[in-house]
């Protein structure tokens, strides 16, 4: 593969003696992975099950490298049932640093396509509040399709620039993740666009950009709380100086150690002018040292004494138990084994259940204010896509379990209508055990409600 020259000589000067074995790993096939679901199945659960040959990413308990010459697990219909992402393994790194707690209120600022708000979801066990934001609209648009493939019940999706969301949530989250556009030199050979775009004028570009989300992020940050900042690139300007020029304006955080992990490098205070105390205590993942692309990230603590925000935010109230709509209630009594908790929101007639301790968000660009429950049409109730990825099949109270590699399946995936039996309405369609959508039973005929966009032009896999 070629690299910028520029690129290859910056390289030189930094890495010496090691920058021969970086260069080679651009002859290495990358490396490919995939994080295992864990809202939906364990991951010994999975691996007793699922058909691919996979070993364990040291740094990430549900993280497995696959063969990307052999498998092919984005075909897969288990992939569309969400029990698993694909991310780039070095990826995987920067929700276990960030460590997220079941019940806390979390931000992923700079969130699509989601590997990062995925993962920070199931770390969460789908518990407490977890804000996903892209400003681009069409990749804020595959954040909210990813975050409904892996069934995450407790996000909120937004697309927002920074500053409209700081005045908003002024010390409101416990933990955000700053996962800032960059360089991308970690992407070069998996993108090669990201290759084509570099130059020296770039990296500053990025530097400048990611000071300002930053600065935008330390406001939403409560006192006490972590704040996880990483790229992946190699740039030292967008990484150890990106820290330095940070704690400099702001006195009231200081570098976390970060926990150490089999393959993680340590920051390089000696790459930027004036360092900050700490920079070795931030991660470094190296190609030429790991089987990843490279990702830099950086564990960031705020003063318990810092101060703190203004005025409680106002919660979303929500729908009254006594006035959800009936179609609704209805549909969930015919179709559901437990009745939905906790409070909803009808947006138009978009039903949402609400994640715990949601604030107003009127004004912002929300794609998603909760999980998407389903759509009231004239007297009934059409459940959601998102639903069915969320629930557990023992949720439902009628299940068509489509066996892998059955030509029922296959015809489900196409969206076509296939032959069903048991009782008339919603059904819950499985692959082999996990939910991949809807189908409504009438006439001895399950009617296709698998969505039109996700629907498959080949066979599936076995
Ligand atoms: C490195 S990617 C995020 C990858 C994502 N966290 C994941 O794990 O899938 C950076 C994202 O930041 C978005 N972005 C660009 N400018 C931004 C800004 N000013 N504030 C927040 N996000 C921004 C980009 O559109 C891009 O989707």
């Amino acid at each position: 593969m070629i690299v910028p020259a520029s690129f290859e000589s910056r390289m030189k000067d930094l890495l010496q003696d090691e920058y021969e074995a970086f260069r080679r790993s651009y002859e290495q096939p990358r490396a490919q992975a995939l994080r295992v679901n864990t809202l939906k199945l364990s991951a010994e659960d999975f691996l007793a099950v699922q058909p691919f040959r996979l070993e364990p990413v040291p740094w990430a308990p549900a993280g497995f490298y696959y063969d990307g010459e052999e498998d092919r697990p984005g075909r897969h219909p288990w992939h569309e049932a969400g029990l698993y992402y694909i991310q780039e393994p070095s990826a995987m790194a920067v929700a276990e640093l960030a460590a997220p707690q079941p019940g806390e209120r979390v931000l992923d600022l700079c969130a699509a396509p989601g590997g990062k708000t995925t993962h920070l979801a199931q770390l969460m066990r789908g518990e407490g509040l977890l804000v996903a934001n892209e400003p681009h609209p069409a990749r804020a648009k595959i954040l909210s399709q990813n975050v409904e493939r892996m069934g995450v019940p407790h996000a909120v999706v937004t697309s927002e620039l920074p500053d409209r969301l700081s005045p908003r949530f002024p010390a409101f989250f416990d933990r955000i993740v700053v996962d800032a556009p960059c360089s991308g030199e970690g992407m070069f050979r998996k993108d090669p666009d990201a290759c084509a775009q570099w130059s020296p004028d770039h990296v500053r570009l990025c530097a400048a950009r990611q000071e300002d989300i930053l600065r935008h992020a330390a406001l939403m940050l409560r006192p006490g709380g972590t704040l996880v900042y990483s790229t992946c690139t190699f740039a030292p300007e967008e990484n150890e100086g990106a820290i330095s020029r940070f704690l400099r304006e702001h006195p009231e955080f200081s570098v976390a150690a970060a926990q150490r992990q089999d393959g993680f490098g340590s920051g390089r205070p000696d790459w930027t002018a004036d360092p900050a105390p700490g920079l070795e205590h931030t991660v470094r993942i190296w190609p030429h040292r790991t089987r990843g692309e490279g990702h830099y990230a950086a564990v960031l603590r705020k003063a318990e004494e810092a101060p703190a925000g203004g005025a409680k935010l106002k919660l979303e109230t929500g729908l009254r138990r006594d006035k959800l709509p009936e179609p609704f209630l209805r549909f969930a009594e015919e179709s559901l084994a437990e009745q939905p908790q906790g409070r909803m929101l009808l947006f138009g007639d978009q039903l949402y259940a609400l994640p715990e301790g949601m604030p107003e968000l009127a004004g912002l660009k929300v794609l998603r204010p909760g999980l998407h429950l389903g759509t009231l049409k004239k007297n009934r109730f059409e459940p959601s896509h998102a639903l069915a990825l969320a629930l557990r099949p023992s949720q439902a109270r009628h299940a068509a379990d489509l066996p892998l590699g059955s030509a029922e399946l296959a015809a489900y995936l196409r969206g076509e209508a296939i032959a069903g039996g048991g009782a008339k309405g919603w059904q819950l369609v499985l692959a082999s055990g996990y939910p991949i959508g809807w189908g409504k039973l009438a006439d001895g005929q399950l009617k296709n409600h698998f969505p039109k966009g996700l629907r498959w032009t080949g066979v599936p896999a076995k």
